[in-house]
């Protein structure tokens, strides 16, 4: 059979957020695909796998070298890369050397851009929609003032521009602090600066990957005040956190905390995971409906696990976790790039031909204008089938109709607490679209309390409104 390369890029290890086992859910997604006689008959696709680290530099430089390196080889699609940091380094160039670039877990807002990544597409949701569902959970709870701490980079910032649109829409007070690994200012140092200036904040909206969450738990930790604290205050983040986020060696090391003293800090923590469905991935919902696999959702997860049962005897990655979600949209997005490929072969081109061609920039078949990535990238977009994770349609360049689920970090893991439902189908989101949400917990939270979060903030208010009053009278008193 003729090969189909495909460049793989994923963070196999990494700090920030790691998923080793995409390797092995996209050599499932292959081995399925090899079984329908209707798809790539005559060939064969092969991933050339690089492990990003979760780091745009790295991401960058893997993608040139593997395009530089590999003369005899044509990849035809980058897959990848995991991190939205590494991801949008790639995408802003992939589409110079005429390739599509399609991404299984990279869900910050900004590399949608398709003017900046004219061809990317997405096979998940991004977290765009968990700027409403957290607005709306502060509403619900009737919060009036919060904090958004976000680590400076555009894909936490460009998700930071459209939560302080939605606080201004629904009048709440906030206050933005940013926070930077780069070095150029010590951590230690900005998070003392930061807990000065959110003292008396209960709220916190934190847009982060898992090591600055890390350093700055560690800090706050450290520090005399815990009043920043998930135990004290309440802390909203992005759920995409794995399970045993908090348990990675290298930065405990660097700031000097265990993972216990870490996972003790985050308890009660609460995460907004934007996901068509948990349950339904893990075969949970009595969903029979035969996916494009031939196989039901319960099959594929069951087949899933035993494959990465077997992988991982040989492999050094640990399996003391919950299922990652993004697997599942690991094995759709590779479905949606054979489909698109089997699209362009029906449209006419010849991918034997175009696979013998090489990646250079600006030649006929591999410019930013090819008519081939062009055929590849509408194939993806117009995609409709039944997949692991459902429907698998497109909006624009990204996975429609996903929901929000609510999970609260309990001693370094993300546990299920409710959802947000009815998530505005346009990213233009206006008052009435945020207040149709309807976000709902379960009552079996170990850390987080509703109640003592909204009680600690009145009293807060109650305290701050007397100290105001006691300047006013004295103020008074002695004019
Ligand atoms: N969504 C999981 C990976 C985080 C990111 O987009 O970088």
């Amino acid at each position: 059979k003729q090969r189909l390369d495909v460049l793989g890029l994923y963070p196999r290890s990494g700090d920030g957020w790691t998923e080793p086992f995409v390797k092995y859910t996209a050599e499932l997604a292959l081995k399925h695909i090899s079984e329908n006689t209707n798809l790539l008959n005559d060939y064969q696709i092969v991933i050339d796998w690089k492990n990003t680290q979760c780091d745009g530099g790295i991401a960058l430089k893997q993608f040139i070298d593997a395009l530089g390196k590999n003369q005899n080889q044509t990849y035809l699609v980058v897959f990848g890369a995991g991190c939205s940091v590494a991801t949008s380094q790639v995408a802003v160039i992939s589409y110079r050397y005429g390739l599509v670039q399609i991404a299984f877990a990279s869900t910050a807002p900004n590399p949608g851009n398709n003017v900046l990544y004219p061809r990317f597409v997405r096979g998940v949701p991004s977290d765009l929609k968990a700027v409403p569902a957290r607005a709306r959970f502060i509403q619900q709870n009737n919060w009036k003032r919060v904090a958004i701490i976000n680590e400076q980079d555009p894909i936490f910032v460009s998700s930071s521009h459209y939560m302080e649109n939605v606080l201004d829409l629904l009048n709440v007070d906030y206050k933005v602090e940013d926070i930077t690994l780069d070095g150029t200012v010590p951590l230690e140092q900005q998070v003392s600066i930061l807990a000065n200036n959110l003292r008396g904040y209960r709220i916190i909206i934190a847009n982060m990957y898992e090591d600055a969450a890390i350093k700055l738990f560690c800090y706050l930790y450290k520090q005399k005040e815990k009043y920043l604290l998930p135990n004290i205050a309440t802390w909203l983040f992005l759920g995409w956190f794995t399970d045993q986020w908090h348990d990675k060696q290298g930065v405990l090391v660097e700031v000097g905390c265990t993972a216990e003293q870490i996972a003790t800090a985050s308890n009660g923590a609460l995460g907004f995971l934007v996901v068509h469905s948990k349950k339904h991935f893990m075969g949970q919902t009595n969903n029979n409906q035969v996916t494009i696999a031939n196989r039901t959702t319960a099959e594929l997860y069951q087949e899933y696990k035993e494959l990465i049962l077997e992988r991982i005897n040989n492999d050094t990655v640990r399996f003391d976790r919950e299922f990652d979600v993004h697997d599942a949209y690991v094995y759709d997005s590779i479905w949606t790039l054979a489909l698109a490929m089997q699209n362009a072969s029906d449209e006419g081109f010849n991918l034997t031909e175009i696979s013998q061609k090489q990646n250079l920039e600006d030649t006929n078949i591999f410019s930013k204008n090819s008519e081939f990535s062009s055929a590849v990238y509408n194939g993806m977009l117009y995609q409709n089938f039944i997949g692991w994770t459902g429907n698998v349609r497109f909006s624009g360049y990204e996975r429609l109709n996903p929901q929000v689920q609510i999970l609260e970090f309990v001693d370094g893991n993300l546990v299920y607490r409710g959802d947000c439902e009815n998530i505005p189908y346009f990213d233009d989101f206006t008052e009435d679209s945020i207040n149709s949400i309807m976000c709902s917990l379960d009552e079996t939270f170990t850390y987080w309390n509703k109640e003592t979060a909204t009680d600690e903030i009145n009293n807060m208010y109650t305290s701050e409104a007397i100290v105001a009053l006691g300047v006013l009278l004295s103020l008074c008193i002695f004019a």
